[in-house]
């Protein structure tokens, strides 16, 4: 008997063979370090997105042809979760795509709490845009345009919750600029760090896994601070600083 949460029921049935079933799953934002059927069956029992969200989700997964990137369900409401116990003053996220986890880290903002959002990519800024000037949040968001790198040191708050989620391999240096600002009681949360199972090759041979893996060692040797790698996607590190 075909288990109810299984890689089929996450699918078309119009999708027949496994291998087509594993590439629509990789496109709509399901990496395969997590096993689809236990993608689908967190899906299932994690509470839905808000109308807004599942807007971008449709328009991204539909129209953009870097649909893989967006954070998802499961991961969304993740960021909400924290954002809405943590309730910050001050959020940056380095990676705003088409705006979907953006507006999952708003959801808990103090009345007068920022969150900043960096993109490069023009066109991703502008749908994101649009997709801001929808949400009862949109007041509070800044979206800068540029390369996080150079716009990170123009920002001068201390960050309560920082979600990295852009260039890989510019991780290490995003986490030195971020460090000496993060509040007390901040949370890092960098996005990828399992890389689609590469970190674990032996040996690694991808840039980005190569990148990523280096940036885990950095954390780890980094006595500022400790940290949890959470199995959520594509790998979550929570980083947060360490008691004084
Ligand atoms: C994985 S996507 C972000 C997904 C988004 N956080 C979400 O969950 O929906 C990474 C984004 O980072 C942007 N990006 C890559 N390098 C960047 C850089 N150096 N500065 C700013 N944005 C960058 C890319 O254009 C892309 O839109």
């Amino acid at each position: 008997m075909e288990c109810p949460f299984s890689i089929l029921t996450a699918c078309p049935p119009s999708l027949s063979s496994p291998s087509k079933r594993f590439s629509y799953l990789y496109r709509m934002n399901t990496p395969l370090i997590i096993s689809p059927g236990a993608e689908a069956y967190a899906q299932s029992f994690t509470a839905p997105e808000a109308g807004l969200l599942q807007e971008i989700a449709r328009f991204t997964q539909t129209a953009h042809p870097h649909a893989h990137m967006l954070s998802g369900q499961v991961q969304g409401k993740f960021l909400s979760f924290i954002s809405t116990i943590q309730r910050p003053r001050y959020v940056l996220e380095i990676g705003t795509f088409t705006g979907y986890s953006a507006l999952c880290l708003a959801d808990g903002l103090s009345p007068e709490g920022e969150l900043h959002t960096i993109e490069c990519r023009e066109e991703d800024a502008t749908t994101a845009r649009n997709y801001f000037s929808k949400s009862k949040r949109n007041h509070q968001i800044h979206l800068h345009i540029g390369n996080a790198a150079e716009i990170i040191p123009t920002l001068s708050h201390q960050w309560d919750l920082v979600f990295m989620d852009a260039d890989k391999t510019g991780y290490i240096g995003y986490y030195e600029q971020i460090v000496p600002k993060l509040s007390k009681n901040g949370i890092i949360l960098a996005d990828n760090v399992l890389f689609h199972g590469q970190v674990m090759e032996d040996p690694i041979t991808g840039k980005n896994a190569k990148a990523i893996h280096a940036f885990n060692e950095h954390v780890k040797k980094d006595p500022r601070t400790e940290q949890v790698l959470l199995t959520i996607r594509d790998g979550l590190l929570m980083i947060k600083k360490r008691a004084e």
